[in-house]
């Protein structure tokens, strides 16, 4: 479908002049325009997209969307608006469609991308094709296409959206990340459900403080949600109440799930295997089921996953019993192996919180120690290398400081800035000699955690993405 300039920007207070040819596709990148598309000049963490100017103009682009005057006449209209991140992302729905009639999307600082696979598993228990898109990338029950970003980009975003909906797909379950919010990436969307996690310590290299972070946050429920549609908020966390008054500020119907919860209230939780037995009050009604994941945590993400199903679509009837069926996103407290007794965790836990989660769902597994490797990324929130440490001294009985993706820093002040607190722990740099060791090092009973890399595959260290698997590194390690 062809679209003018003027549609594209409809609802951004932009009034481009007539006469402008019909869009062929836009990008905020001058590296990849094509000639025919629109160029959004982004304000950018480090540069202003107004710079590359010349490089989208010499490559044929028809307009430019910018929020502040350009320097010079770039010899192509310039059309300002106010908020050109929220205008990039409205464009790329409507550029990218027919888009998926059924979104919901979930935020937190733990738990989103659980969630997400939750939803979507849910729907196709219940014979609704669906996707989910987040940090590792979409899914379909059939599908994987690795990703980039947690929330896209909006161009990226929407395209993914278009080839969904070709499949049949209407039903999409997305992270909403802080960075994604404040950058405006989901702002074409008008979300059928939303649901907040929990909220505590995380990217404080990006916002300024804890506030900006949640405000980020907030957006979702603020800005991004249908008129009066649910918003779901896990009343068990306590950070939970400026998600639940931005939800009614907003004229949503507030859904709220937990120990404390109204919608779905947690009555007991009791260890079966690894798994749990559950059991809620869905609306007055007592429900049991055996969850098949280990860590009250997962509790918390299936029942807002359940709550955003039934949001979408899904009857009460499908939504429960769909949860004994949940398979755990990859690398989140996944059971990986079994050697000498011990079993052996794979888990993304690469936040204080996440990591003291971690520590405390496999505690009552450990019959003897419960042990722990684990580092921190380079380039990212400093602050949170000395509470991780801190976590690890006090929960785990035995520590191996290594490395994560060091990135651009120097991987032994990271190490450093973590055995800061963890005071008793041992370091090895090599995150696979770590592993080695620490499974060399199992008795009967162990319980060891390997933290902070989950699904990934790759070490990025410096600016080179190494191919790199704690499941590889684990399996290499047990046959010896
Ligand atoms: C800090 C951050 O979020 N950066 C994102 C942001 O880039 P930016 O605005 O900083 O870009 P910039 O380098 O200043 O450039 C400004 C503009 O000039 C353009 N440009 C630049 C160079 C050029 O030659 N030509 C050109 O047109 C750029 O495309 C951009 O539009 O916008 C880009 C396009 O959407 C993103 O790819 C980029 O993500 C970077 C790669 C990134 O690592 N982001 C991480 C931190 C992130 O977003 N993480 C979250 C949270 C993770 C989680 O908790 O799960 C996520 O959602 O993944
Ligand atoms: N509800 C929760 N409460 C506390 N910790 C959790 C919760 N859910 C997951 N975790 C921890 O956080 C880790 C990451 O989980 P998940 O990937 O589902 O979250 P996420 O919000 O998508 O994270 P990211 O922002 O890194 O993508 C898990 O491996 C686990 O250690
Ligand atoms: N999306 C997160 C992932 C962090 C994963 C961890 N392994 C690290 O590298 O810090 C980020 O970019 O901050
Ligand atoms: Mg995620």
């Amino acid at each position: 479908m062809s679209l003018s300039v003027t549609q594209l920007l409809e609802g951004s207070g932009a009034r481009p002049k007539k006469g402008l040819g019909a869009v062929f596709g836009l990008n905020s990148d001058s590296r990849r325009i094509e000639p025919g598309d629109v160029f959004f000049a982004l304000p950018g963490a480090s540069v202003h997209g107004n710079q590359f100017i010349p490089e989208a103009v010499r490559r044929g682009c028809l307009a430019i969307v910018t929020d502040i005057d350009p320097p010079g006449d770039p010899g192509v209209p310039v059309i300002i608006v106010k908020d050109v991140r929220a205008a990039y992302a409205r464009a790329a729905s409507r550029v990218y469609e027919p888009q998926p009639e059924i979104t919901v999307a979930v935020t937190g600082t733990n738990g989103k991308t659980s969630v997400a696979s939750f939803v979507r598993q849910i729907w196709t228990h219940a014979g609704i094709p669906g996707a989910s898109i987040g940090t590792l990338g979409v899914d379909t029950a059939t599908r994987h296409i690795d990703g980039a970003l947690t929330t896209p980009d909006s161009r990226t975003l929407h395209q993914s959206m278009r080839a969904l909906k070709a499949q049949g797909i209407n039903h999409v379950a997305l992270e909403a990340s802080s960075h994604g919010l404040d950058q405006r990436r989901l702002d074409g969307i008008h979300f059928e459900a939303v649901a907040f996690t929990n909220l505590s310590r995380d990217h404080l290299d990006y916002h300024a403080n804890m506030d900006e972070y949640r405000d980020a946050k907030l957006r979702l429920f603020t800005d991004l949600l249908v008129d009066t549609g649910p918003a779901i908020v896990n009343v068990d966390d306590p950070e939970h109440e400026p998600f639940m008054f931005a939800a009614l500020s907003a004229g949503a119907t507030l859904l709220t799930v937990g120990r404390e919860g109204a919608y779905i209230e947690i009555l007991s939780i009791q260890p079966e295997g690894y798994g749990q037995r559950v059991e809620v009050r869905h609306v007055g009604e007592k429900t049991s089921f055996h969850l098949p994941l280990t860590g009250e945590f997962q509790v918390s993400n299936a029942l807002i996953a359940a709550a955003l199903a039934m949001s979408s679509g899904v009857d009460k009837a499908d939504a429960f019993p769909a949860l004994s069926e949940l398979k755990g996103a990859k690398g989140r407290l996944e059971l990986v192996a079994e050697h000498n007794g011990a079993a052996i965790f794979i888990d993304y836990s690469h936040k204080p919180v996440a990591l003291e989660s971690a520590l405390s769902a496999l505690r009552p597994y450990a019959k003897n120690k419960l042990r722990l490797v684990f580092g921190a990324g380079g380039d990212r929130d400093k602050g949170k290398r000395p509470m991780m440490g801190e976590v690890a001294q006090r929960m785990a009985d035995d520590v191996i400081v290594t490395d994560d993706n060091p990135r651009t820093e120097d991987p032994a002040t990271i190490r450093a800035e973590i055995l800061a607190t963890a005071t008793g722990a041992k370091e090895i740099g090599d995150r696979k000699a770590a592993i080695a060791a620490a499974v060399k090092a199992l008795q009967p009973g162990d319980v060891l955690l390997i933290a902070g890399k989950g699904h990934e595959e790759y070490q990025i260290v410096g600016t080179t993405k190494h191919h790199f698997s704690d499941h590889e590194a684990v399996a290499e390690a047990i046959k010896g």
